[in-house]
């Protein structure tokens, strides 16, 4: 069975982000999904939606507590609030933040990549692909209001928008700090990383992990804009503005000309990066480094 839920439309490929919900769920997620956003706002248990229809944007919080980590109920809700707004005419943009207080988000669920078996880790991995494909290739203008800290998977996600806005503290660390937990970042999101700060910078931040301090994340080009706390929402939003002030059509075939080639790598190996994710993450040497990172996380408390 094909891996990848999704079907062509045209020259488009419509990926569809219930596809690998449970059976029951399809009717229901499908059909809420399509409909119209409105000015009520809406939103899910872990993702919060608050539309400014007049504006045409909406700011997206993400509130999966502690540190919003991105478990597969996470990735799920933050797609299908995603599709649902791309459907919706109304919105041109979305502010993309946190509702946890000092963190944007932890990366990836470390849970869901520790002691359970294959189908779960492709399962978790195809969302984690669904999730980066849907943002990378977004038609809306997406800013990142980054209002804490912002490690591998979160900075993955901070990368996939067109332009990001980091609050001035010095615990708001941001980059791909995977080989410090004795994993590997993917190509997709090494790609994601060079195509912003560029070749060098990656190869040096990559293999150290380096998480920037909001100085630093600036100067590498990490982040656009270093700015005070209190000041994250509004200069997002005015950035905004200046960013809606272009056609759609003409910056959209932009984007997509500046994007497609890298989002098309993982689309023609989808499949085979499920495998490779299943295969290194079944190892009993990373699954002995994933719980040795888990128990130094715990011990920090203590
Ligand atoms: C050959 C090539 C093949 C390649 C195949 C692919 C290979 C695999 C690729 C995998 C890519 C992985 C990407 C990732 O994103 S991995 C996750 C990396 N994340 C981190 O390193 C961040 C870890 N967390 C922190 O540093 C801090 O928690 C943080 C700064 C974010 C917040 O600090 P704070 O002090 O506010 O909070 P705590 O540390 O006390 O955490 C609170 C509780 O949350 C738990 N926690 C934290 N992070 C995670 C996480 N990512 N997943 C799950 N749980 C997490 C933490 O343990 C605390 O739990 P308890 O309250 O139970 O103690």
């Amino acid at each position: 069975m094909a891996l990848v839920a999704g079907m062509r439309v045209g020259s488009r490929v419509l990926f569809r982000p219930w596809a690998w919900l449970p059976g029951a769920a399809l009717g229901r997620k499908e059909s809420a999904a399509r409909g119209r956003v409105g000015a009520r706002g809406f939103g899910s248990q872990r993702v919060l939606v608050e539309p400014d229809p007049a504006a045409g944007i909406a700011v997206m919080k993400l509130k999966s507590p502690p540190v919003n980590s991105l478990s597969l109920e996470l990735l799920t809700e933050f797609v299908i609030s995603l599709e649902k707004l791309e459907n919706d005419k109304t919105f041109r943009g979305i502010i993309l933040t946190s509702d946890c207080p000092g963190v944007f988000s932890a990366g990836l669920d470390l849970m869901e990549m520790c002691g359970k078996n294959p189908a779960h880790y492709a399962e978790y991995w195809k969302a984690v692909q669904e999730l980066w494909l849907r943002l990378y290739l977004s038609n809306l203008v997406l800013i990142a209001a980054i209002n804490g800290a912002c490690p591998a998977g979160g900075c993955l996600i901070s990368l996939t928008c067109d332009y990001r806005v980091l609050a001035d503290n010095p615990k708001y660390v941001i980059g791909l700090n995977e080989t410090l937990l004795g994993i590997v970042a993917p190509f997709w999101f090494k790609d994601t990383l060079v195509n912003t700060i560029g070749h060098r910078t990656s190869e040096r931040a990559l293999q150290l992990g380096i998480l920037f301090p909001p100085a630093e994340a600036l100067q590498v080009g990490m982040v656009d804009k270093v700015v005070p706390e209190d000041q994250v929402q509004s200069t997002a939003l005015s950035v905004m503005a200046q960013w809606l002030s272009i056609p759609d059509h003409a910056r959209q075939l932009t984007k997509n000309m500046m994007r497609k080639a890298t989002a098309d790598r993982l689309v023609k190996q989808r499949d085979s990066d499920i495998q490779n994710f299943v295969g290194f993450i079944s190892r009993d040497s990373i699954q002995k480094s994933l719980q040795v990172y888990l128990g130094k996380l715990r011990q920090k408390k203590g």
